[in-house]
């Protein structure tokens, strides 16, 4: 009998799912109680381990995640936004925790996953790692020291299979930047700029995306100012980082009262 924390990961194949599985099994503390796929996923009734390409973890890829849900402590899930409403739900009847990295939700998807933070802890954040949940707060407090003289532009770069755009650390990055600046972001989001878009208007909050090869995930906030250029930077250079960040927030839901959590709280990052 296992006795450490023992998390399912949903989108088990997926660039992130096999990541989170070959990241649990090198941590201390925590073991993979479930790999969850779709229903008609060919790595379904494989082992997870061998269906990696590696050797047997025991583990069979399952398409039943209420079963694999009901009985984990944690749920890890970076799918895509109506698997992971589904997962929620799952959760909720459960009362296991749910750490949710998707992107891509929309506004009113994020609302459907509040009455699921009634039943259980959910921890969702765009991004799990530290340098990127630094990065927000410094942003913001840029954003809080310059007027609308200086312009402000998220730049993201992601590799060419990303099916969402601006990426989920982009719009963190802009939500800061609008509130260092003391406005909504949808007041002043500027995104998908093609043709003639007219002169970029004071205030606004601007987002590129860049799409090519296998770029892990890279983002500048960029301050454009009269004379000089604030840029901050950060570069992802292994999926490793967000699969980390993820388990330590798994780790951290264990004991945690049911509510709507980000990793600022899992970090203490939080003003
Ligand atoms: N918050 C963060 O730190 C990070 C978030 N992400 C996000 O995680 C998500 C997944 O990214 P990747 O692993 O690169 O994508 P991927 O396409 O490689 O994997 C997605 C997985 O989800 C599974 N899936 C999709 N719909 C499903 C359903 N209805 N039921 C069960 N499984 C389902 C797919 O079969 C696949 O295994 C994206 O939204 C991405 O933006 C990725 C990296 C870091
Ligand atoms: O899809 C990805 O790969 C990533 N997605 C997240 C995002 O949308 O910001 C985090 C990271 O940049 C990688």
């Amino acid at each position: 009998m296992d006795d450490t924390i023992g998390i399912a990961v949903t989108g088990a194949s997926g660039r992130m799912g096999q990541m989170l599985i070959r990241t649990i099994a090198e941590t201390k503390g925590v073991h993979l109680s479930a790999a969850i796929e779709r229903k008609g996923h060919d790595w379904v009734g494989q082992d997870a381990g061998q269906a990696m390409g590696g050797a047997a973890n025991g583990v069979v890829v399952t398409d039943d995640a209420a079963q694999a849900i009901a009985s984990a402590d944690v749920v890890i899930d970076f799918t895509a936004p109506e698997a992971t409403l589904a997962f929620s739900a799952l959760c909720a009847d459960a009362g296991v925790a749910h750490v949710i990295g998707t992107t891509g939700m929309t506004d009113a998807q994020i609302a459907e996953l509040q009455p699921a933070s009634q039943s259980c802890a959910i921890v969702r954040a765009g991004n799990m790692s530290l340098g990127v949940n630094l990065l927000v707060q410094l942003t913001k407090r840029v954003a809080a020291a310059l007027d609308e003289d200086f312009d402000i532009e998220v730049i993201e770069a992601h590799h060419h299979h990303k099916v969402d755009a601006p990426s989920g650390t982009a719009l963190m990055l802009g939500e800061a930047a609008a509130e260092g600046r003391g406005v909504a972001l949808n007041d002043v989001r500027d995104s998908g700029r093609d043709g003639i878009t007219g002169a970029r208007k004071r205030g606004d909050i601007g987002f590129s995306a860049i799409r090519g090869g296998d770029i892990v995930g890279e983002h500048d906030v960029m301050f454009a100012g009269p004379g000089e250029r604030i840029v901050l930077r950060h570069m992802a250079t292994d999926r490793v980082l967000f699969a980390r960040g993820a388990i330590r927030a798994a780790k951290w839901t264990q004991g945690k009262a049911p509510g709507a959590y980000d990793m600022m709280d899992v970090l203490g990052l939080n003003d």
